[in-house]
């Protein structure tokens, strides 16, 4: 049963009234087309006992066609760029992970039998990898199925096929930030406080405090090589330490919700804590849906997709805005193909600080660096003040990657490009070819045919080596290796897909920030203010100048502004009316604080 209720709950459910449980945390991803399994229901393509239509290991694949040394540098938009990408990932997105990185039969770590045993799917490493250095697998476990599925019924001759789960609430609500359950959102809550998300240490300097830390058991965070026993920080996502620049996006937001909790409770006095929280968020997650909409967007998809994403027309109950299958196991992982292998971190004037930059590696699951290297301002620096890396058909991802993922975390490194395509074929995700068609661009019968989209014959060469028929072509490698639309960062079957996921997410949700009764007019009025550049001025330690887009590159001094010329949302026009007034007063009464505090 689902109650009108004023405020978004804490798992999605209820968005909409007629399906409670569309985009809800722990529901299965949609399907835009059936799965694709190698028995028509639960087993992967492409597992080593497959020959009727091998398909190439993984790992070669990556080796083959997504690693690359060099690097374009973006000549638009900036580091940012990528990281939004990543930080709104985390509010969409989290496949429910395997259960066990053991073998069900045995208790053997997957990483140790290099098997295909349930739940181990495990990435085989060719003989002559010349990057392997002696492994023989890198570790992958199935993603959890949904209960039931996976199974064939043979009594009454059906089958449902296997399908996963999202941990997060689909919608673009700032989950990353307020967790995407109950339970989560009660851990971040400080309770004993008017609305407040729990606070942890201060920064040295400004004072603002750090995200909490994640308490017992000990995190992975602590296993830095200097033996420091720093742990991660708590989050709305458990993956906020897996980078610096991820980290310092999330305790720039964890830093908003408290600043905005803080004025609302100077304007609000008699308010109780649960709506100052739930005002709070309310405007945390319409800020990030209005940057996302109005200014990431629009420079990835660029004209031509906006064009096709079309003008907000209000609500439709009718619209599913869970997230599908292959936005998170191919599609969105574009963003992949924008990580620089180097952390910058520049001081106040944009030199390098004394730690120096740093390499990726050096950066995953590092809270310690944050703490006692000067803070979030030279990461945040470093992603405002350098450009992105350019996506280039012929330069993916850098080796960092593809060799050295998580290395000082984890006894074997991983590779990101061959985890994306194996969690594919584990997700039964379709050929490429079969996107194709559903985005309305020619069959591919031939190699030949990906000519439009893929441009290069070398890299068209490479991937019939790779695959033989065009019909085991991988969703994910062969979307990446797709030619930009002119003015885009999107090939054409990857920008479809993107574009019909974002009017998904927007329309099909009850609370989006611009259908009407969410907000009042005037209240829109202020949301539309708000930048990322600002929320960056009012929440990092010092940053007092910034260019007004921070996704578009600026060089020092040249294109910054003070923080104090970058409008601000005003929170005034929060501020409730007196008790026993008349209605008509009570509906005047916004204007009358707006045209008083002027
Ligand atoms: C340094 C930056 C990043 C690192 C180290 C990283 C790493 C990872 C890893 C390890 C996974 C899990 C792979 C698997 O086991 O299937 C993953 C998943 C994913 N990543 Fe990234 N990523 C980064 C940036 C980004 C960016 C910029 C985007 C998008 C713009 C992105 C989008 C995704 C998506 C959509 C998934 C699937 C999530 C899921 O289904 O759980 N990532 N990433
Ligand atoms: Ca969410």
């Amino acid at each position: 049963m689902c109650f009108h209720q004023k405020y978004r709950t804490q798992d999605g459910s209820c968005n909409n009234l007629q399906h409670p449980k569309w985009g809800a945390s722990a529901t299965a991803f949609e399907r835009l087309l059936k799965p694709a399994y190698k028995d028509g229901f639960n087993l992967p393509r492409g597992s080593t006992n497959d020959n009727q239509h091998p398909l190439p290991l993984a790992r070669l694949v990556s080796t083959t066609v997504m690693r690359s040394e060099t690097m374009t540098l973006e000549n638009q938009f900036t580091k940012m760029l990528m990281q939004w990408g990543q930080l709104l990932t985390h509010d969409v997105v989290r496949t429910v992970a395997a259960i066990s990185n053991s073998r069900f039969s045995d208790g053997k770590r997957c990483s140790e039998v290099c098997t295909e045993d349930p739940p181990c799917f495990s990435i085989l490493i060719p003989e002559n990898d010349p990057f392997a250095q002696g492994k023989r697998c890198m570790p992958l476990m199935r993603s959890s199925p949904v209960c039931g599925s996976g199974e064939a019924f043979l009594l009454i001759n059906s089958v449902l096929p296997r399908e996963q789960m999202n941990h997060l609430t689909s919608y673009i609500d700032a989950s990353n930030v307020y967790g995407s359950t109950e339970h989560e959102s009660q851990q971040l809550r400080d309770l004993t406080s008017k609305g407040f998300l729990r606070k942890g240490d201060a920064a040295p300097g400004s004072g603002k405090p750090f995200m909490p830390f994640a308490m017992s058991p000990p995190t992975v965070c602590q296993n830095n090589r200097d033996n420091t026993s720093i742990p991660c920080f708590l989050s709305g996502d458990i993956r906020a330490n897996e980078h610096l620049g991820l980290t310092a996006m999330h305790t720039i937001w964890f830093r908003e919700h408290n600043r905005i909790a803080a004025k609302l409770l100077e304007l609000n006095p008699k308010w109780n804590s649960n709506t100052i929280y739930h005002e709070a968020r309310k405007i945390v997650g319409a800020q990030m849906q209005h940057i996302t909409y109005s200014h990431w967007l629009p420079k990835i998809l660029g004209v031509a997709g906006m064009r096709r994403l079309g003008e907000y027309k209000g609500y439709d109950p009718n619209t599913n805005a869970g997230i599908s299958n292959s936005f998170a196991t191919a599609a969105f992982r574009f963003g992949h193909t924008m990580i620089d292998p180097v952390v910058y971190r520049f001081n106040k004037t944009f030199g390098v600080i004394p730690e120096g930059h740093l390499p990726l590696q050096k950066a995953f699951f590092s809270p310690f660096r944050i703490v006692r290297e000067g803070g979030i301002d030279p990461i945040l620096r470093g992603l405002f003040g350098r450009p992105g890396k350019m996506r280039v058909s012929t330069e993916q991802l850098s080796p960092v990657l593809t060799e050295q993922l998580f290395a000082t975390t984890r006894a074997v490194n991983l590779d990101l490009a061959s985890l994306s395509i194996q969690r594919g074929r584990d997700h039964g995700i379709p050929p490429y070819k079969d996107y194709r068609v559903f985005c309305n661009l020619t069959s591919a019968q031939d190699f030949e045919d990906l000519r439009n989209e893929i441009k290069n014959p070398e890299i068209r060469e490479k991937l019939k080596k790779l695959y033989g028929i065009t019909e085991n072509i991988d969703l994910f490698p062969a979307l990446m290796n797709e030619d930009l639309v002119p003015g885009t960062r999107l090939g054409a079957t990857l920008l479809c897909l993107l574009v019909i996921e974002f009017q998904k997410l927007r329309d099909g949700d009850r609370f989006w920030y611009e259908n009407p009764g969410v907000f009042t007019p005037a209240q829109l009025t202020q949301i539309r203010q708000a930048s990322l550049a600002r929320v960056l001025c009012d929440n990092a330690d010092d940053i007092t100048e910034i260019q007004p887009d921070v996704f578009q590159i600026a060089d020092f001094p040249h294109g910054f502004v003070s923080c104090s010329d970058i409008p601000y949302i005003d929170l005034r026009l929060w501020q409730q009316c007196y008790e026993g007034m008349t209605l008509i007063l009570q509906l005047m009464c916004p204007t009358i604080v707006f045209i008083y505090h002027r």
